[in-house]
């Protein structure tokens, strides 16, 4: 479909009252694993970053990688097990994760981002100590501690480093793993990383990236805003499961905790990062506190 010339001038005009209203704010994106599955959608997810890092927002990227985990624990032999979101972590396992999250998944993305001009750093929270960890134990129904491995609950996040990269203009790219007091590592949720991180940094936005329009309801229907007391309701009724278990609680926390704008958006949209940023076009769902 051709767009006509003054078609194109509008849409670029329309971007102007968000450039100038998010000039050096930061807005953490958090990329999932299951919206890095094409690469051309992956080459458009690199363009927009550095896009907006060039028109003067400071985008903070944090990626997940499940599915790329799964893939290469299937070629050691073991199956992927997965309680309230969480994947269990044991230390055969860690040892994938490090490798695939820290290594596979964060140096494409860096490299992609450079590809298109921008000037990427690729990150674990070993790097600087910058994401504390201890261990986390999930709660029964009975409210009996889970062990699940080596799965990290944040303890701080000291946001001197991510401040440093981006006040030399480099786009710091998170891969979500945590350290412990000795040093030991911890695998985290990318989506809890993200919530936290944006809390942090006292981020303007925090734009989720996944594989559905947003957050659906039991008949399929897009919820295009959601509020604390909805989303109880959708814990509640079992509408909201799995992956989303953990987004939904860290986008919410996000919100309360001040981030302004918390969105979950179809990553397989074509540029649906710049449209949720620079257009007036509502893509996904909107999280709010109250
Ligand atoms: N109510 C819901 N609306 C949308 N997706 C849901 C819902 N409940 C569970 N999900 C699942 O959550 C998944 C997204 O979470 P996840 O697999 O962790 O993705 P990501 O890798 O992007 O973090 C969706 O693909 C869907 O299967
Ligand atoms: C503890 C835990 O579940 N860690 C995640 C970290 C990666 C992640 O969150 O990836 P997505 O965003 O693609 O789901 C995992 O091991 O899969």
């Amino acid at each position: 479909m051709s767009v006509a010339p003054i078609d194109k001038a509008a849409i670029l005009a329309e971007a102007l009252p968000y450039i100038r209203s998010f000039n050096n704010k930061t807005i953490v994106v958090k990329y999932g694993g299951n919206a890095m599955t094409d690469d051309k959608l992956k080459e458009d997810f690199a363009k927009d970053i550095v896009l907006l890092k060039l028109v003067g927002l400071n985008p903070v990227v944090v990626h997940g990688g499940g599915p790329q985990i799964n893939e290469l624990l299937e070629r050691v032999g073991k199956e992927g097990q997965f309680i309230q979101g969480m994947r269990v972590t044991d230390s055969e396992t860690m040892d994938v994760v490090e490798m695939v999250l820290g290594g596979l998944v964060n140096k494409e993305i860096v490299s992609l981002l450079n590809k298109h001009g921008g000037k990427a750093v690729g990150i674990t929270g070993k790097d600087g100590h910058f994401i504390r960890a201890s261990k986390l134990f999930l709660k029964s129904e009975s409210d009996e501690n889970i062990d699940i491995g080596q799965v990290g609950d944040i303890e701080h996040i000291d946001p001197s480093l991510v401040a440093l990269l981006d006040s030399q203009d480099f786009i710091p790219v998170i891969a979500p793993i945590g350290v412990g007091q000795d040093g030991e590592a911890y695998n985290i949720n990318a989506d809890v990383v993200a919530g936290k991180l944006a809390e942090t940094l006292k981020a303007e936005k925090l734009v989720l990236m996944t594989n559905t329009p947003g957050v659906l309801d039991k008949q399929g229907k897009l919820l295009t805003g959601l509020t604390a007391a909805k989303v109880d309701e959708l814990f509640a009724d079992g509408t909201i499961s799995g992956g989303m278990l953990p987004k939904i609680s860290s986008a919410l926390d996000a919100a309360k905790s001040g981030v302004n704008s918390v969105h979950i958006i179809d990553g397989r949209v074509p540029h649906a990062l710049l449209l949720e940023i620079l257009t007036d076009e509502g893509v996904g769902t909107m999280i709010k506190a109250g």
